[in-house]
Parts: structure tokens; C-alpha cells; sequence
């Protein structure tokens, strides 16, 4: 049993917003699929053009001197980035990208043997925030916590699991190492101490694999709604010939984050908004159907605290203000964030 499915029983999700539709299997994009035009505009400028000048999410060398202050700019204007040189191999993304589209490409019977149960958080199915809107996304994943991957991939291939569970055991590691590190770079540039975990391997983490399947008409489609993520933050990988990621800022509106060859996506979560007392603003992101013959793939890695784990906003840096938010243990933001979604960090926001 996975550790956020402690958090997960209370909320079960409803069978059919768990069950994709078989996307290989559809001529024309049926209505519970079709999303208001309104994000028509943020498709036609992908180059992020605002009144003559090209915007963009910073690429940081993480291996560049001067690191640690282009990750507190980043984060405390975009919260999020894109990270070179962050030691994970061109070799293991592309072989997790392949074993992804593996995954998505088996025929939707066989899928459907690995369905997320209703109260817990690994398997196939549409991701948990499809329980908030009420039109329904044009993506398919699959969600691994721990060694998850194991049993699943047993289902999945019964005679040739290993190829799979090789690549996911390695892909896992090396998030693990990177994400210690962003961890580091991240308090550091705060100038804050690095969260003391009592029990350090109970950590919420989580690998999503997310499809977004070649559509009909991907201009009334949208891959994955608007949210921001719940925990530290999270380290994507998006495969390199589609684009698809926005990120939300308020002088610019939508903005993409296209993919750059070798760089991996980190953005702010929710935690980590938190912890920083809101300086570092949680990033609300979707992701757009750019492309109506390809499939795009991303690999979302949430990196977090343990479920038991206190946080609370660290003020010990100039001008910071008062607290503006009360401690709340992980477990208890994970309940709140399945309820409430993006409403959830408002309930923990101090009142004054
Ligand atoms: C650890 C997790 C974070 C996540 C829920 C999960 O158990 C695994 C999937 C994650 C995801 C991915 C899409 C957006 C999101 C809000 C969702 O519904 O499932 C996040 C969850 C989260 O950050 O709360
Ligand atoms: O596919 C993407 O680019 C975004 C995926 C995402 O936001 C998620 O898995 O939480
Ligand atoms: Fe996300």
C-alpha cells in the first residue's frame, strides 16, 4: 500500500472519472471531452511574444556559480524553471519516454487490468483532478509510488515485466538523487535550513506518467486543467517533439514552457509555497493539445515531505512579515488538496 493512500481512503474517487475513454478508438472528440475556446489565444502565440518581447521560463545551468541566486529569481518570479546539467542521462529519458509510450500503446482491455482503485493513488485512469471540472481532459496516465510499478507491470506484461521495472527502478533513483539536490540549492537559495525529517524515507513521492493521445480536434481539448501541484515540487521530463506546458502568471497570463533539449521542468508546489511564506508563489500550470497527430508524453516526479511532518512557514529572513499561514502537518494538506484542489492552501492562509 502506497503512504498518500492513508490520505486517499477518505476520498474515493467515482468510477467513471477514473476510467479514461479508449482514446485509439475515437473518430471525433465526443461533447464530455469538448473545453470552452477561451484558451484559443494562448495557442496561436506558442513563441510566449507579449507586445514585441519573447518571454520564457529560465534554463539554469545547475552546475553554473551562480545557481543558487538564478533558482530564488526563478522561483520567486515564475516558480518554476528548467534545469541543464542536472546529471540524469539523455540514455534513461529517453528510455522512461519509451517505456511510457509502452505503457499507453497497449491495447485499453489490457490497460484497464491496472485501473486505479477508487481510494488509492497508483495505477491507470485519468489524473485525481478530474473530480473538479466538470468537462473531462484528453490525457491518459499512470501513476507509480514506491515499488508499485512491480505488481502492475506483472499485469501488464506477464512474460516481460523486466524491462520495464529496470527502467522505473533507475528512473526512481535518479529523481531521488536530483531531487536531494534541487532540495538543497532550493533552502539554500531561501537562505533557510533544510526541513529536519524524523523519518526521512516515509517521504510522498510520486512518478505520474501522463499521454496525451493524438486528437481529432485539439482546438476544443485541453491535456491537463489548471492546478498547482501539493507537495516540494516537482522535476518533469516533457518528450522533446511536442509542446503542450503553460504556466500562469498574472502581468502575462498563460505562457509555454516548451520543451529544451536535456532540461528538465521544476516547479513550485504547494509545500514549498508555504514554507517560504509565500514567496515563492506555487506554480498553476496546464498542459494544451498542441497537436493532432502526435502523442506527447510527460514523466512528472512529485518530490515531498513525510506524511507526518510539520510545515510551517520559516520567517527567520529580513522583511518578511508575519507568518501567513498556520502549521499544518503533510497529511493533513494532502486530505484538504483531494477536497478542496486549488482551494485547499486558502484553508491554511492565517487570517489577520
Ligand atoms: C503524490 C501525488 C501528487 C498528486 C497525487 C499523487 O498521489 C500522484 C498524482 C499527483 C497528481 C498529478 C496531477 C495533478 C494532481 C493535483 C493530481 O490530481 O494528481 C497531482 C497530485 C497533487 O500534487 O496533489
Ligand atoms: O504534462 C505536463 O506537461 C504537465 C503534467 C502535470 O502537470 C502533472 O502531472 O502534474
Ligand atoms: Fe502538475
Amino acid at each position: 500500500m502506497s503512504l498518500l493512500s492513508n490520505v486517499d481512503k477518505d476520498h474515493p474517487m467515482q468510477h467513471h472519472l477514473i476510467v479514461p475513454i479508449d482514446f485509439s478508438s475515437i473518430k471525433n472528440v465526443p461533447e464530455s471531452h469538448i473545453w470552452a475556446q477561451c484558451f484559443e489565444d494562448a495557442k496561436i502565440n506558442p513563441d510566449n511574444e507579449k507586445s514585441g518581447a519573447l518571454i520564457s521560463i529560465p534554463i539554469i545551468d545547475l552546475e553554473d556559480p551562480k545557481a543558487l541566486g538564478l533558482i530564488f529569481n526563478a522561483c520567486e518570479t515564475w516558480g518554476m524553471f528548467q534545469d541543464t546539467n542536472h546529471g540524469v542521462s539523455k540514455e534513461l529519458l529517453d528510455q522512461v519516454e519509451f517505456q511510457a509510450k509502452n505503457v499507453f500503446n497497449l491495447p485499453f482491455e489490457q490497460k484497464m487490468k491496472v485501473l486505479r482503485a477508487p481510494d488509492e493513488d497508483t495505477g491507470y485512469g485519468y489524473p485525481r483532478l478530474a473530480l473538479f471540472f466538470s468537462n473531462q481532459m484528453w490525457n491518459e496516465g499512470f501513476t507509480i509510488t514506491g515499488n508499485s510499478y512491480y505488481h502492475d507491470a506483472k499485469k501488464l506484461w506477464p512474460n516481460d515485466f523486466e524491462g520495464f521495472c529496470e527502467v522505473i527502478f533507475e528512473y526512481q533513483t535518479r529523481m531521488k538523487d536530483l531531487g536531494d539536490k534541487l532540495k538543497s540549492l532550493i533552502f539554500k537559495s531561501l537562505n533557510i535550513p533544510e526541513p529536519e525529517e524524523a523519518t526521512p524515507k516515509d517521504h510522498i513521492i510520486a512518478l505520474n506518467l501522463n499521454s496525451y493521445p493524438p486528437c481529432p480536434d485539439s482546438t476544443q481539448t485541453m491535456g491537463i486543467g489548471p492546478h498547482t501541484d501539493s507537495l516540494l515540487f516537482t522535476i518533469l521530463h516533457q518528450s522533446g517533439n511536442a509542446s503542450g506546458l503553460q504556466v500562469y502568471k498574472d502581468e502575462f497570463g498563460w505562457v509555454s514552457v516548451n520543451p529544451h533539449p536535456c532540461a528538465l521542468v521544476v516547479n513550485v508546489e504547494d509545500l514549498l509555497h508555504i514554507i517560504s511564506n509565500a514567496r515563492f508563489p506555487s506554480a498553476i500550470h496546464r498542459a494544451l493539445i498542441n497537436n493532432k497527430q502526435k502523442q506527447r508524453l510527460s514523466i512528472a516526479y512529485f518530490y515531498g515531505l513525510p506524511l507526518d511532518f510539520e510545515v510551517s512557514p520559516f520567517l527567520d529572513y529580513p522583511n518578511c512579515g508575519g507568518p501567513q499561514f498556520k502549521p499544518i502537518k503533510v497529511k493533513e494538506y494532502a486530505s484538504l488538496k483531494l477536497k478542496y484542489l486549488d482551494l485547499a492552501v486558502s484553508f491554511v492562509r492565517k487570517s489577520y
